[in-house]
């Protein structure tokens, strides 16, 4: 059979409204074998590596994950919690207080739940799932505040090749970026000034995303500009002037070229600069992960002390802060409005009214 069915379907069923949060996925375990599976699905998705199928399955298979699985997984070891990766965990926190928000005011009509675009819980067993469920609209929210190529419009690949095998697909809303959310800004300008109460200022501000090849750029990705949106909003909430402030991009891979100026060159340059302290925010990360709290927080802090610098201290991501997920919940009430019938709340509300009105 070419199709999905949707199986044990019943007519009697309440229709629901879904919503899927996502991030990039993890490994199962801070291990050589479960780091080659991972890097495996990951880098083989042309979306992240924009390179000739033929010449980088060589490349890949011959060489990357030869090397990289075994210096990846000795990095994921030393961030690894007794609740697994802090990718998973924060994540999972994050559907936790969304579901909690929405189900207050929309009951069991609202179905909230979390996939990861690579590894586990994967979209594809989530969002069967759902639909299993009764969930018939679907809002679809990448924890990618910045569209990129990579991670945003990969995340639809994978969930629209999945609907491509299914009979009956849900009518859909995928939410693509919200790097100039008011509440999402305004969220991460609070962070920094609650920061700042309890550690006062340094002499500068780093805004580090994750970097991307600048070849992506000169095709057209939206996502270098998106960072400095980013970046500049929330200086302008903290009143920063440009001297204050820097945007950079982390994480390299490969050899090519990626969006410049590089977070640890600029953090070994800095100090020579007469900037003696830095705190480091990473705007992009809407959950503490590999890439902030060993890249950022430790390694670039070495580079940063190594070069003659003084004080450097991280300013953790969002994670499920109360402010994100209001921030998030928001933002995806703007795409379920029309969906719901009316919310308990207002329910409520109407038959109090009701009910004071008949005595
Ligand atoms: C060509 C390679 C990569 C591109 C392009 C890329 C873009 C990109 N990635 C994120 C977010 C995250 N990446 C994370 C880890 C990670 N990223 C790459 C490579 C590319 N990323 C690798 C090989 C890895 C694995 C770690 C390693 O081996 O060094 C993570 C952390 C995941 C975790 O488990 O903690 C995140 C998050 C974005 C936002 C992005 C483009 C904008
Ligand atoms: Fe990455
Ligand atoms: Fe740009």
């Amino acid at each position: 059979m070419k199709y999905r069915n949707s199986e044990g379907f019943s007519h009697a069923q309440a229709d629901k409204v879904g919503v899927l949060v996502t991030n990039l996925g993890t490994p199962d375990a801070p291990t050589k074998k479960a780091l080659k599976r991972y890097l495996k699905e990951f880098l083989w998705d042309p979306r992240v590596v924009e390179v000739p199928r033929l010449l980088w399955w060589f490349i890949l298979n011959l060489v990357i994950l030869n090397i990289r699985p075994a210096r990846s997984a000795a990095a994921y070891k030393t961030v690894w919690t007794e609740r697994g990766s802090p990718l998973l965990f924060h994540t999972s926190d994050q559907a936790d207080g969304i579901r909690a928000a929405l189900q207050q005011k929309w009951g069991e009509s609202v179905q909230v739940e979390f996939a990861m675009r690579y590894g586990n819980p994967s979209i594809d067993t989530t969002v069967e799932k759902m639909l299993q469920g009764g969930v018939r609209k679907l809002v679809v929210l990448p924890l990618y505040p910045q569209y990129c190529a990579s991670t945003t419009a990969s995340t639809f690949d994978k969930l629209s090749q999945y609907l491509q095998k299914k009979r009956w697909m849900p009518q859909l809303r995928f939410v693509t970026q919200y790097c100039d959310d008011d509440n999402y800004i305004q969220a991460l300008a609070n962070k920094i000034q609650a920061h700042w109460q309890a550690h006062g200022r340094a002499d500068k501000l780093v805004f580090s995303y994750h970097g991307i090849p600048e070849r992506y750029l000169h095709n057209g990705d939206p996502y270098h500009c998106q960072c400095f949106k980013t970046s500049r909003l929330i200086a302008e909430k903290l009143d920063l002037n440009q001297e204050q402030y820097l945007t950079s991009f982390q994480s390299r891979f490969g050899r090519e070229e990626w969006l410049k100026p590089y977070t640890d060159a600029t953090l070994k340059a800095l100090p020579a600069e007469g900037v003696k302290s830095v705190q480091v925010v990473c705007p992009g990360f809407s959950a503490d992960c590999l890439e902030t709290i060993e890249e950022i927080g430790v390694e670039n802090r070495d580079y940063f002390l190594e070069a003659g610098g003084q004080r450097y201290e991280y300013i953790p991501a969002l994670n499920a802060d109360n402010e994100h997920i209001s921030a998030l919940v928001r933002l995806i009430e703007r795409e379920l409005n029309d969906w719901l019938p009316v919310s308990v709340d207002k329910r409520r509300g109407e038959l109090a009214r009701r009910q004071s009105a008949s005595v």
